[in-house]
């Protein structure tokens, strides 16, 4: 498409930029009053007054926030339409002191032709603008026009996409909201009913695009989700905070993002385990596996017992046991919760059978009855053993550690698969073990926890105590002047729930469902994982974006229902990414050579979107001082940017020490933040969904030896260069 040589200046640009800047000043000095105006009434009032001005003060904060995020960029397109109106489309939504818009949210429907509007499928679109700003400042225009009959396939924006893409990086990942694609828009835009599987290779901007999706859906849906919340899984800390930024400077501050581990684990997984032993512990049979082991937890009496009960031989039958089991496995509650219904039954049938045999009146000493039993050691040990509480961890680790009673419950593992789980007791968790974990607390529900029951007893005592206080203080010093009761002032030890936002409380809340979920880098779940996650959004709302190419390890999944179990291909649907926007054409190319020599790409490789000739580099070094020779150089020729050596997670220390007196405080601190240093040494798995201007690449074999998809997310994380060390020698494909 012509830029439009006739228009060449940007004056009206700069002067409405200059009216949206101004309004934007305006609307944050009136929250930033209206803010100071409820926290300068403080704690006073009734309760009622006092919990909405708590919710006011949320409200305010979080809007100031909102506003405080947008000076960046704020205004980035615009369209003139056939009727000769303008539309601006900004970050977020402006309107003037009459409520007329002014700025476009770029998530409202009215700005969706900036992002699809081709000559082919113009609507009422003429033109199309991209504003490139510096500060408050318009730099330039790009313009689109729609009104030939050209040919547009192809990219928009072409200039501005260009250079974002070419741009240097700066260790965290930006948004790209001035330059969303149509494929990218049209998955940004979905339906957010059912699971969507975005797939795409490497730099499609899965991961950018599923973010916008996040911040669209909560504009859309906005009521419902701000309830609910929307929780963001990633595959690493290091990449949550690489993402960390994207979502607040398009306005939206309150998603909950996390790891799987975090969002599961109530125990630390500091454990290691051959992949071989993760993948039995990932697969859905597994489900079946606890199912049946928690089923058969309790045990039954085989032959009668007689209980000493106050000095009296009481007779427990197994039918006794047998039908309070049996009504306690129809309450279909989790195991530690049934437990109670079991309880009652058993003791039901002794008091009957008790008050029979003495010929005494049910009804009227049963009290006495059951109160006996209860205080009998012989009576309590016999019906606890048949149904005893037990917690995850201990039901988990008897299966790993006793083969007897894994075998019971493991039709559906082979022997081989048996041995694979077996472990010591004492033997740490590890990530593969949380979606169990997870799947257990639910069969088998919270234990009576003497513990947790005495803290609720003891915060109802204190809150009882803080009253007390209170309406002393009231009374006797006299505080308060009517203004305040004294339920009122104790709350002012509390932190009541109104403070707190919808993402703080989520996310203390590890059963917490939310409205939508997204994960990224989705090819590293597991059908265990996945059903853990399935249980977090009972309305079914995912967005899973990840590249089957690039998982990790050497059991490739050819399919996502294969990778997700077969229970997921009845609420998934998919989309594709197809253009690579981060690595340029030559890497690409190579890294597909690659990854198909070692029996991988099971879809078709993304395209790059640019080439940049003499991006990609294999030297064979002598030696060690060699590779450290080559990292300094290539540092120095790079100019602005990051810099990442990506090595075998066993080289990893090895090479900081070896960098570190030739590149001083460039080169990231041992246990330092990645994200910071300009040149960062990295294993492969750290190194997922991160990018940087250039890589060098030690010893790819060695990179492989994770599998192949290991090697391939190495080779593409480069916008600029990839540099190939190697002193052995080189996979099949880059040989070449
Ligand atoms: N429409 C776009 N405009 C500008 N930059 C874009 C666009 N789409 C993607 N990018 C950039 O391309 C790079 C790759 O994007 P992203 O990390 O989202 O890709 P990905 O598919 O998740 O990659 P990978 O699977 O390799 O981790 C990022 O720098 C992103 O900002």
């Amino acid at each position: 498409m012509q830029p439009n040589e006739a228009e060449t200046t940007w004056q009206a640009d700069q002067e409405f930029v200059d009216h949206v800047y101004g309004r934007l000043d305006d609307l944050r000095d009136r929250y930033r009053l209206r803010l100071e105006e409820v926290r300068r009434q403080g704690a006073s009032g009734t309760p009622q007054n006092r919990s909405e001005r708590d919710a006011f003060a949320v409200h305010y904060e979080d809007t100031l926030a909102r506003l405080e995020q947008v000076e960046n960029r704020l205004v980035f397109g615009r369209l003139d339409l056939t009727d000769a109106a303008r539309r601006y489309i900004g970050r977020i939504g402006i309107a003037d002191e009459d409520q007329e818009s002014l700025l476009i949210d770029w998530r409202a429907p009215a700005a969706r032709p900036f992002y699809q509007a081709t000559a082919a499928r113009r609507g009422d679109v003429v033109r199309r603008r991209h504003l490139m700003t510096r500060g408050r400042q318009v730099t330039g225009v790009e313009d689109e026009l729609l009104d030939t009959e050209a040919d547009v396939e192809g990219l928009t924006g072409e200039g501005a996409l260009f250079a974002a893409m070419a741009a240097a990086r700066e260790g965290r990942m930006g948004d790209i909201v001035a330059t969303i694609q149509s494929e990218q828009d049209e998955i940004i835009r979905a339906d957010s009913d059912g699971v969507l599987v975005v797939e795409g290779g490497p730099g499609t901007g899965k991961t950018a695009v599923a973010l916008h999706r996040a911040a669209y859906l909560l504009y859309t849906h906005r009521e419902r989700l701000e309830r609910s919340g929307v929780l963001v899984v990633g595959p690493s800390r290091v990449f949550l905070r690489y993402i960390e930024q994207v979502l607040p400077s398009l306005g939206e501050s309150g998603v909950v993002a996390t790891t799987l581990p975090d969002l599961l684990a109530d125990v630390p997984a500091t454990g290691t385990e051959p992949e071989e032993v993760a993948a039995v512990k990932g697969r859905a049979v597994m489900a079946q596996v606890l199912r049946h082991a928690v089923r058969g937890l309790p045990r039954r009496l085989e032959e009668p017992v007689l209980l000493d009960v106050d000095g009296e031989k009481v007779r427990l039958e197994p039918e006794d046991v047998r039908t309070a089991q049996e009504r306690a496995r129809r309450s279909s509650r989790p195991h530690n919760v049934a437990r109670r219904t079991y309880a009652t039954a058993v003791l039901d049938a002794l008091v009957r059978r008790w008050a029979g045999e003495k010929g005494l009146d049910l009804e009227s000493e049963q009290g006495w009855l059951l109160q006996s039993l209860r205080e009998s050691r012989d009576a309590r040990r016999e019906v606890n053993l048949r149904w005893m509480p037990t917690t995850p961890e201990q039901l988990l680790r008897r299966l790993y550690a006793d083969p007897a009673f894994l075998a019971r419950h493991s039709r559906g593992l082979s022997p081989a698969d048996r041995r694979l789980l077996r472990r010591p007791a004492g033997a740490p968790w590890t990530p593969a073990d949380l979606p169990l974990l997870d799947e257990l607390a639910v069969l088998l529900g919270r234990m009576e926890n003497p513990e947790e029951e005495r803290a609720r007893l003891a915060r109802a005592a204190e809150r009882a105590s803080a009253i007390a206080y209170a309406e002393h203080a009231i009374r006797e010093d006299g505080i308060g002047g009517g203004m305040v009761d004294a339920q009122t002032l104790a709350s002012r030890f509390a932190a009541p729930e109104a403070r707190r936002s919808l993402a703080e409380r989520a996310a203390s809340d590890r059963e917490w469902t939310y409205g939508h979920i997204v994960v990224d880098e989705a090819q590293e779940l597991s059908p265990m994982a996945w059903r853990a996650l399935l249980r977090r959004n009972p309305s079914r709302s995912m967005t899973l974006v990840g590249d089957l190419d690039q998982r990790s390890g050497h059991q490739p999944a050819r399919s996502w229902t294969e990778l997700l179990g077969t229970a997921a291909s009845e609420h998934v649907r998919s989309a594709a990414l197809t253009i690579n926007y981060r690595t340029p054409a030559e890497v690409m190319s190579a890294a597909v050579r690659v990854l198909r020599a070692a029996g991988g790409a099971q879809a078709a490789p993304a395209r790059s979107a640019r080439s940049v000739p003499g991006s990609l580099k294999v030297t064979r070094v002598a030696d060690e001082r060699e590779v450290a020779d080559v990292v300094v150089a290539e540092h120095a020729a790079m100019g602005q940017g990051r810099l990442a050596v990506v090595t075998a997670t066993g080289r990893v220390a090895a090479m900081r020490e070896l960098l570190a007196p030739r590149l001083g405080a460039v080169l990231e601190a041992p246990g330092g933040d990645v994200l910071a240093a300009p040149v960062v040494v990295l294993d492969p798995v750290t190194a997922k969904g991160l990018e940087f201007d250039v890589v060098v690449l030690v010893e790819p074999q060695e990179v492989a030896a994770g599998g192949p998809g290991d090697l391939y997310v190495a080779m593409t994380r480069p916008t600029r260069l990839l540099h190939v060390l190697h002193r052995g020698e080189l996979p099949p494909g880059l040989a070449d």
